[in-house]
């Protein structure tokens, strides 16, 4: 796309972002509005090699005699800081790289067997990801760091104060970031850098991580403490307002106000736990229900602080080593801890402020020592079995015996439920599970019932319709956002319901697909709810607002994320191929979108003749080969088009619950039925196991987590471990439109994660093809006056509902609720009254059939005498019949 058209792209093409908080309206609405609200930013000029600049090489090799002087005389060992390390530098290579030429580091002599090499100036952390030890490296650095891009080879992490919170938060001290220590202390020597970490960064993770870790937020007695065993660190705390603030004080019997005093009591010592599901609780079964007792491996050590998949098999540690490990440990559990109470109306307030005041707060819950809430008598069934990466991410939450807080982050179709279920197994307490939709409620509980041996009377829904209370102290309930966060029009019921739910404390709170939730609904969600432990999970953590920092404090920092190029390595995902079709604009359509610039464009894009086309033999050669093919569209009026055209079945918002529930089950099981086209109803949550290729033909704009969440249909392909099996996942662009900048940032997510978007411009045998659509320029003009003629709403996409309002497996509903219809668009065209009475191709199209009806009835009345002809005329007419 020329940069040009690249800055026409303005905030006037985006939709306007729409609230949407009704009481029983259960479903949240997926805003992707929210990453499309950024403006593409422009080439940074300065960065870039001018193209076709002509070298002069004696210049070059005059510079690089200087430089090597330089070098000599001043060598950059003797410099302090990176500016006058960059004043120095000036070798053949400097004039490319500009500020980014690190050639002044100094390589170590066996750099070429050391994986990593760390950026002085930003943090960013390249992994050579072909390297023998790279999977080891990866665990490290997503323990420690953001992971930015993971293609094949080379890596790309950035150290953040939020991956150093979340480092610190696993167990992992400043000295262990530093110097790699917990990898060393496997022996892995080779495991290290190809530079001496630059000292601005040492000064970073020092700096940051010397507060982090010291303050815990504890619930005890339903009452919120403010703990550390650093008394000097709350008195600190205290000295900030808002803090002070939320502080509570009692009131004594001489009415004397007095703030809560501290506490001092021991930490609850680390024992062993075992994560249901897993091999090592197979093995105590075994032992005829004798306790675990014997000491945590070393692999298991490792594994629950940097998360080693597996264990590491091939590395062995001495006692001492090992025994470091545990004292590193105990140590910290055996301070006396300090505390002061909270007020819980103003326990979001506190979080955020620790955070900015570089203190965030850990949550971590010892339930196994929480005598005051009853126990859940649940289990996983004998028969369920957890994946490596499900233990592993759920390792980082109990690695030291207690639930820590966090978000876990699995590809879609990874299991993600499954871990939830497993964590709840585990902690044993009252539970609640909030989910998107009421759909989704559904689908929990059944998994629920699936996984563990839950009784119905243990586990109740919370929704619009179905209001339970589970019997007993101890249960778990599942419910929506909305129905918790909402505050108005309560029914008697639901409030009686809230009051069930607020007046308890629970052990557990899961909170499903935490990327897509306001920032104001769980804010709601976590002052209202008394929780001891969160753990929120989601595929997509993503967006390009604050709302991901938000998290950070109000559910606790990410805890583990998995790489999904190697879930799909080892079969737990499908390999997927993904390709960008270009689909060349008829001229008809190209001169229609040059000259319209309202919303119209868009439609213009999606119905290209040529995209069509190319839908249409991708369907063919993917139903021949016995694929299940999926077709997306966020467009309604395409989405209706292509289906109707090509003969294939469609749901979207307006659709019927009873006949969305036909149509899916048909795909699943009818030979006859081998492609639906959805829209994007259907872009999360839906589980259809049978579709292996997805054809994308209309999306929101540059949403990277909407790409994200339809590549995640055919993840969970059922044939995904057939031998060379392979998903495709199709995005359908016409060329040379706004489309084609839209798709490139939409493929981000997937890139960073090591998918490669192959481009095809052409499509071997389409032209050969039988009963190819609008072939004929007649047809496709014919094509373009009819998209004209459509009004200029057809093109929104925030529009799911060309009747109705709904989601298909509930995560998504029609952004259009609560909104006032927009009238139809009018539109003014020139043209020769040839071309009016169609001459030109052009077809009057009646748009509003029951207009003509409306008009008649509200046409004034007529003169006594004129109506009184008529009722003559009338009467005649009907006597001579
Ligand atoms: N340990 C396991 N053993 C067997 N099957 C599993 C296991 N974990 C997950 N699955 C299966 O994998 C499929 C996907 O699981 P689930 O729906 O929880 O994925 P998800 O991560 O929530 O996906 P999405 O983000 O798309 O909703 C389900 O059919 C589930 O039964």
């Amino acid at each position: 796309m020329s940069e040009k058209r690249i800055a026409e792209v303005g905030p006037s093409d985006y939709p306007a972002k729409r609230a949407r908080t009704d009481e029983d309206q259960e479903d949240i609405v997926i805003d992707y509005n929210e990453e499309d609200a950024i403006p593409p930013s422009p080439p940074e000029e300065a960065n870039l090699v001018p193209r076709g600049a002509t070298i002069n090489f004696s210049a070059l090799t005059r510079k690089l005699a200087e430089a090597r002087r330089a070098k000599d005389t001043e060598p950059p060992a003797n410099l302090s800081s990176l500016e006058q390390h960059r004043r120095h530098q000036d070798s053949l290579v400097s004039h490319i790289f500009m500020d980014q030429d690190f050639s002044w580091l100094h390589l170590k002599p066996d750099h070429a067997s050391r994986p990593l090499w760390i950026s002085p100036e930003d943090g960013h952390i390249i992994l050579e990801a072909f390297s023998p030890i790279a999977e080891q490296a990866q665990d490290f650095l997503t323990a420690i760091s953001e992971p930015v891009s993971r293609p094949a080879f080379i890596h790309e992490y950035k150290l953040t104060s939020y991956s150093l919170y979340a480092a610190v938060s696993v167990g992992l001290q400043t000295e262990d970031i530093i110097e790699v220590r917990a990898l060393l202390r496997l022996r892995v020597r080779t495991f290290s850098r190809k530079v001496p970490v630059p000292d601005s960064i040492t000064a970073f993770i020092r700096e940051r991580t010397l507060s982090y870790g010291k303050v815990k937020l504890v619930l005890k007695h339903n009452k919120y403490f403010v703990e550390s065993s650093h008394p000097e660190t709350l008195q600190l705390l205290l000295k900030d307002r808002v803090i002070r603030e939320a502080r509570l004080m009692t009131v004594q019997a001489d009415n004397s106000i007095k703030a809560a005093t501290f506490t001092t009591s021991k930490a609850p010592v680390k024992g062993n736990l075992v994560i249901p599901g897993t091999a090592k609780e197979a093995e105590k079964k075994k032992d005829d229900g004798k306790p675990a007792t014997a000491a945590p491996t070393d692999a298991d050590l490792f594994t629950s602080v940097v998360g080693v998949e597996g264990g590491l098999p091939t590395l062995s540690l001495s006692p001492i080593l090992m025994v470091n490990f545990l004292v590193d440990e105990i140590e910290e559990d055996d301070e006396n801890v300090h505390a002061f109470e909270i007020n819980d109306a103003k326990i979001d307030d506190v979080k955020k402020r620790c955070n900015e005041l570089e203190y965030p707060m850990l949550e971590e819950y010892d339930f196994r020592n929480d005598t005051v809430n009853a126990n859940l008598e649940i289990d996983l069934k004998p028969a369920t079995i957890i994946r490596p990466y499900q233990e592993t991410s759920l390792s980082k939450m109990f690695g030291n015996g207690r639930a820590r807080s966090g978000i876990i982050v699995l590809p879609c179709g990874a299991g993600k439920t499954l871990v939830g279920i497993t964590a709840a197994c585990t902690i044993k307490k009252s539970c609640l599970v909030l989910c998107t939709s009421s759909v989704s409620v559904m689908q929990w509980k059944q998994q629920f019932m699936q996984w563990s041996n839950v009784t119905d009377k243990q586990i109740a829904v919370f929704t619009a319709d179905e209001k339970e209370r589970f019997a007993g102290p101890s249960g778990i309930v599942v419910s929506t956002y909305s129905m918790v966060a909402n505050t108005h029009n309560r029914s008697h019921e639901s409030k009686k319901m809230m009051e069930f739910l607020t007046s308890r404390e629970w052990g557990f709170i899961l909170l499903d697909e935490v990327h897509v939730v306001p920032a104001a609904m769980f804010r709601r969600v976590v002052t209202t709810i008394k929780a001891h432990s969160k753990l929120g999970l989601t595929a997509t953590l993503v967006r390009e607002d604050d709302k991901i920092a938000d998290l950070n404090y109000m559910i606790g920092p990410k805890l583990y994320e998995a790489n999904w190029m190697d879930l799909a390595a080892k079969g737990h995902i499908a390999n997927v191929q993904c390709a960008e079709v270009w689909c060349p604009m008829t001229p008809e359509f190209y001169r229609q979108y040059l000259r319209i610039q309202n919303r119209k464009r868009m439609l213009l894009y999606c119905m290209n003749p040529n995209k069509f086309q190319a839908c249409q033999f991708l369907i063919k050669y993917h139903e021949d080969r016995g694929d299940k093919v999926i077709v997306f569209s966020d467009n309604v009026y395409a989405l209706e088009a292509y289906a109707k055209r090509l003969g294939k079945l469609y749901i979207h918002g307006g659709t019927g619950q009873v006949e969305r529930m036909r149509i899916l089950s048909w795909f699943q099981h009818s030979p006859q039925v081998n492609t639906i086209f959805l829209s994007k109803v259907g872009d999360t949550s839906i589980d259809l196991p049978e579709a292996t290729c997805l054809i994308q033909i209309s999306s929101h704009f540059g949403s990277r987590r909407q790409e994200a969440q339809r590549l995640g249909r055919i993840l969970r392909a059922k044939r995904r471990n057939d031998e060379g099996f392979n998903a495709f996942f199709y995005s359908l662009v016409s060329k040379d439109t706004q489309e084609m900048f839209y798709s490139t940032k939409r493929q981000q997510f997937l890139i960073d994660q090591g998918y490669a978007f192959k481009v095809i411009t052409h499509l071997d045998g389409l032209d050969k093809m039988e009963d190819l659509v609008y072939r004929t320029r007649d047809e496709q003009i014919e094509l373009v006056q009819s998209v004209l003629l459509a009004s200029e709403s057809e093109a929104d996409l925030g529009s799911d509902v060309r009747g109705g309002e709904g989601d298909l497996a509930g995560t998504v509903t029609s952004k259009d609720f609560g909104r006032v219809p927009r009238m139809p668009g009018t539109q003014r065209t020139t043209g020769s009254l040839q071309a009016l009475s169609g001459g030109a191709h052009m077809s009057y199209v009646e748009q509003n059939k029951s207009a003509n009806k409306k008009l008649a009835r509200e046409q004034a009345p007529r003169h006594k005498l004129f109506a009184k002809r008529e009722k003559e005329k009338a009467a005649a007419r009907k006597a001579a019949r």
